[in-house]
């Protein structure tokens, strides 16, 4: 079987087949009438800026879709936070890229939208650790592209193994409660040194604490099992025993502390949003976040022919013509036309991607991650999440 789980096959995106029906029509009919026009595309989310930034990322597998085409594309850097106007400008015959609007639109919008909501994860505790614990929500073919979307928006680490093949980085994470059910209530001390004896030494002795009795109970009692080997304890404590999740963690810090375990940390998952994660940053050392993550809207990008043999060109409600957009010094982003002057001090975001089918840029993660941090502190990302 060569495709056990019936998903599209890099083969096929490449080929142009991973498209709507209706751009296979509009082949036909454009080759019927013998018409394929030079055209300039754009992909935007919003037109305007809406005071709301998202992160851009996505764009080294749009590079490998427009590889060897005749086509030019401009794009954001990877990383890069926008607020309306172009992320990506295509140009070349319409019939070039034509079907590929489809892939094009899947390889931003998901991944940007993964982005977005890992940098308010990021920005929510910008001082704790904070892990990517949401691969298990998503289709296991797309978990490099959830913990991708992680990294680069800043997060510490993730959970999925063979996402970190794929990102050459090593996959962390803690204890599942299985493994406390195997050891059975009563037997946990049994369970974490069973862990401690068996792992790696490089792996963080975390012990998972609120599965059989009370979150207090179980911390002091690995505390006590583990002694100086203990670097933490997770509360995951289910939504429905939860109360208030700030005064458990209070709780537990308090009654470690007063035993003499100022040294363990603090690691909170389950269902964490942004809003949760700044209530607990100061009482709590470390998150796991997963469907915030996972569960992003994808950002609404869509393709539209702005240009067409030279002349501008729109449906009703869209802007016609070239654009470019800009940063100012004050992190405002800017759209105009991209023939028209720049606005005082602006920086023109758009970069050279592809150019006659070959790609003119390289890709570096963590350069990037460190432009999605540069850029959300300039925009001030993280307040605007806050009102
Ligand atoms: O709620 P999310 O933000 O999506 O977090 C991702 C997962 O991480 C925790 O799982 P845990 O390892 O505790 O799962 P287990 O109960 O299977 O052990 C949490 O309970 C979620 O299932």
């Amino acid at each position: 079987m060569s495709n056990p789980f019936g998903t599209v096959p890099p083969d096929a995106i490449l080929a142009g087949e991973a498209t709507d029906a209706y751009f296979e029509r509009t082949r036909a009919t454009l080759e019927h009438a013998d018409k394929n026009p030079h055209v300039v595309a754009e992909v935007t989310a919003d037109q305007f800026p809406t005071g709301e930034f998202d992160v851009f990322t996505g764009v080294k597998d749009v590079a490998t879709l427009f590889e060897g085409r005749n086509v030019d594309v401009d794009a954001l850097p990877d990383g890069q936070l926008f607020d309306g106007g172009p992320v990506c400008r295509i140009e070349g015959p319409y019939l070039e890229f034509a079907a590929l609007e489809t892939a094009l639109l899947g390889f931003l919008s998901q991944p940007s939208g993964f982005a977005t909501a890992a940098l308010e994860a990021r920005v929510a505790a910008p001082d704790s650790l904070v892990l990517s614990f949401g691969a298990r929500h998503v289709h296991p073919s797309i978990a490099s592209t959830v913990e991708r979307a992680a990294l680069l928006a800043g997060l510490d680490g993730f959970s999925h193994v063979a996402a970190g093949e794929i990102l050459g980085r090593e996959a962390g994470g803690t204890m599942p409660h299985a493994l406390m059910f195997c050891f059975g209530e009563g037997n946990q001390a049994d369970a974490w040194t069973a862990f401690d004896e068996a792992v790696g030494e490089d792996v963080p002795r975390i012990a998972l604490v609120d599965t059989f009795w009370d979150e207090k109970s179980e911390s002091l009692l690995a505390a006590e099992t583990l002694g100086d080997d203990l670097d933490g304890v997770r509360i995951d404590t289910t939504g429905s025993r939860r109360g208030d999740f700030r005064h458990i963690i209070r709780e537990v810090r308090w009654e470690l502390d007063a035993r003499g375990h100022e040294d363990v940390d603090i690691f909170c998952s389950g269902g964490l949003v942004p809003e949760t994660i700044r209530n607990l940053r100061d009482v709590a050392d470390g998150f796991g976040v997963g469907s915030h993550i996972t569960g992003a809207d994808s950002v609404d990008f869509s393709l539209d022919i702005v240009e067409i043999e030279g002349e501008p060109i729109s449906k009703r409600g869209k802007l016609s013509g070239v654009k470019d957009v800009y940063r100012t010094p004050d992190g405002g982003h800017h759209v105009a036309l991209a023939d028209r002057e720049a606005p005082d001090d602006g920086e023109s975001l758009l970069e050279p991607l592809v150019r006659d089918g070959e790609v003119v840029r390289e890709f570096d993660l963590e350069t990037a991650t460190d432009r999605c941090l540069t850029d959300a502190a300039a925009v001030d990302f993280g307040s605007t999440l806050e009102e």
